[in-house]
Parts: C-alpha cells; structure tokens; sequence
C-alpha cells in the first residue's frame, strides 16, 4: 500500500542577486533584485508502506528541500505531497503524531537539559501513554546505550550520543514514518554501524517506512532496498541498487599494472575509442570499470596484451559509492539516464 504519494512536486526559491561594491549595496537598498531557484523540479515517486528509501544526490541536488515538503515545513510551489490521505503542511498537528524526523546537522532535543528530561517532554507533547512510553524508553535505550549518558545534558553529548537520543525521541511516538536527514554524518564507524542495525531493527519489528538522505553509500547498501537518486532538482533514477548498477553499466573493476608508463595512456586511449568500459590512469595503473554482462576480464586483458606488457592485475567487484560518483559526473539529465 502506497504511503507516501509525490506527484509533479515544485520548489521555487527567490534568492537575492547582490550587487558588489558599496555602491551595489545602496543600490540593493533601493531596487534589490531576486533570481529563481528551481530547487525541486517535477518530482514524482510513490513510497510503500514498510520500505527503506535512499533518497539522495549531490549537493545541492533538493534532498532537504524534499524531505522539508514531505514533513511539511516547506510549502510546495506545484505539485502535492500526501501522506496517508494527508498533505502534510496544511494539517501539521494531526501529521507530526504519524512521522519522526531526525536531521542529522542539528538536534531536535532541548539543549540545555538532560536527555531524559528532553523525553518527558517529548511524552507530555505527544500524549503518549505510561506504559508506551515505559516499553519504548526501555527497548531503545537498551539497542541504543542510552543508560550512560540520559542524564547529561544534550549540550554535553558526544555527536555519536546527540544522534542516538536523537533517535530515540523521533520513535518514541510510535510513527508510522521516520525521515532521516544525513543521519551518520560526522560518526565514527562503530556508532554508524550501530545507529544502521538500530534503522534496520525498527523498520523490521514495526514496518515503520523510512526514507533517508545520506552521502554515505554504505548507509545505501547496508539499509535501502531502493534509492531515488536526484540532481539538480530532477530524478535520475529510482529503483534498486543491483539494477543501478547495471544500469550505470559498472559493476566490476580491473586494476592492471603495466611494465611502461608511456604504453599505459596508449591503451587507455584505445580501450576508450573501443568503449571498453570506463578507464582512468593512474602512472603506470589502469582502473577500467565494466559492464560484466557486455565483457569480462579475460577479453579486456587479450585487448591490452596486444599493446602492452601486463606486471600485474586484480579484479574487484564494484563498490555503490563508484558507481554514483560516475554517475553524478554524467554529463545531464535525460542523456541517456531512464526514470523508474
Ligand atoms: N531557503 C532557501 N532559499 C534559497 N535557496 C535555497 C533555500 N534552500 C535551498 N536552496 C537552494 O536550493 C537548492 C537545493 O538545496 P537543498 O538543500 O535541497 O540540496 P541538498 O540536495 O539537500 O544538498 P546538500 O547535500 O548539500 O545538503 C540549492 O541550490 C540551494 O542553494
């Protein structure tokens, strides 16, 4: 059952053109000028419930902008967001009771008080029951390790310790929801990890629909079974991870040492003239990154011998964060690139 519905989504910003020098500046007092942002741009997806969706791109690309519509802080220019039947900017009492937000870059919790304070809060707020509120605190601070730190203030907490609170206080309502702004941004590998199987866990036990913005492509492979990659403000592709690399033709890596640098830009040269995969050059190594089911290692290694003396050679499969790094570089929407 669709939970989320986005349909033709706009977001339009007016921002400020500056005129430089003091002279611009008394100017602007006087006629300032606006240029339009079109941050999002025709968005539109379906999300069902209990799915984990990877909503992400490069900077800039209106992942927040998104997300901001979907929990209803921005109103959309065009286009409608709704979920479960609700259009989250215009009925936000009633939405906030079904959805947990998390943004990684600042906190939701009070500042100045300890955590455990910030959730009793959080209960009066929310109306959640006693004993909703028992079970949930117990569960997650034992998943979560909240017990050494919930009686320090959120000032005080480690980055690690403000997102794991973080967490607990955007489920301890039961959503239905959960939308997460970056949420490993800045942490170490341990407590990425842990705040990972702590997503994973929620979403299994209580099929709350989760839909995440990172940069971070092991959050994409360790929890998204689709991801909906956008650039400026357009979608690029939406669907699951195995197909995107397929579909972004790369998903294995051969780096192979020559015995002459020179022979090296020359069989660069060569397998790019013959689309043979993707090839960069580094000295007297050439990573090529291909499409197994177009050719496999064994023809690309024939291809080379014939011009160049092999030292040595390894294959690896290719990693998410190759494939959308290649493909933020593509050159532009709609060359090439197939939605849905
Ligand atoms: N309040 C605003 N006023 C003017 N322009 C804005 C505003 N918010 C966002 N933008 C612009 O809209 C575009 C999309 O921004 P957005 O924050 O949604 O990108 P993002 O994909 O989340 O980027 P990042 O990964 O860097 O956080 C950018 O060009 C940004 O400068």
């Amino acid at each position: 059952m669709s939970i989320i519905s986005v349909k033709n989504l706009n977001k339009q910003f007016q921002r400020p053109i500056r005129k430089e020098g003091f002279g611009g500046a008394i100017k602007d007092l006087f006629n300032r000028q606006y240029e339009t942002i079109t941050a999002v741009n025709n968005i539109s997806f379906d999300i069902q419930e209990g799915e984990i969706v990877g909503y992400i791109g490069p900077n800039g690309a209106g992942k927040s902008t998104t997300i901001k519509m979907m929990v209803g802080i921005l109103i959309p220019t065009a286009g409608a967001v709704t979920v479960n039947g609700i259009i989250p900017h215009e009925n936000r009492k009633q939405y906030t009771k079904n959805i947990g937000v998390v943004f990684g870059q600042r906190t939701q919790l009070w500042w100045d008080i300890p955590v455990s304070e910030s959730l009793l809060l959080m209960k009066y707020m929310y109306k959640i029951p006693d004993d909703q509120y028992r079970r949930n605190l117990e569960h997650f601070s034992d998943i979560l390790g909240l017990n050494e730190f919930k009686h320090t203030a959120v000032r005080q907490l480690s980055l690690g310790q403000r997102m794991r609170a973080d967490l607990c206080a955007a489920l301890m309502h039961n959503p239905q929801i959960l939308f997460l702004d970056e949420p490993t941004i800045g942490l170490d590998v341990v407590v990425k990890e842990n705040i990972r199987t702590f997503i994973k866990e929620i979403n299994r036990s209580r099929q709350t629909t989760v839909i995440l913005t990172t940069h971070d492509m092991a959050d994409i492979e360790k929890l998204c079974s689709r991801v909906i990659v956008i650039d400026r403000g357009q979608i690029m592709y939406d669907g699951n991870i195995p197909q995107l690399k397929m579909q972004y033709g790369s998903d294995e890596r051969m780096i192979i040492e020559l015995e002459v640098k020179r022979d090296a830009s020359k069989v660069k040269e060569k397998l790019e003239a013959s689309h043979i995969g993707y090839v960069e050059l580094e000295g007297t190594h050439l990573k090529i990154t291909y499409n197994k089911s177009e050719i496999n290692s064994t023809q690309i290694l024939r291809a080379i011998m014939n011009e160049a003396n092999i030292v040595d050679f390894i294959v690896q499969p290719c990693e998410i964060d190759e494939v959308i790094r290649r493909m933020y570089e593509a050159p532009a929407i709609n060359e090439g690139v197939v939605v849905g």
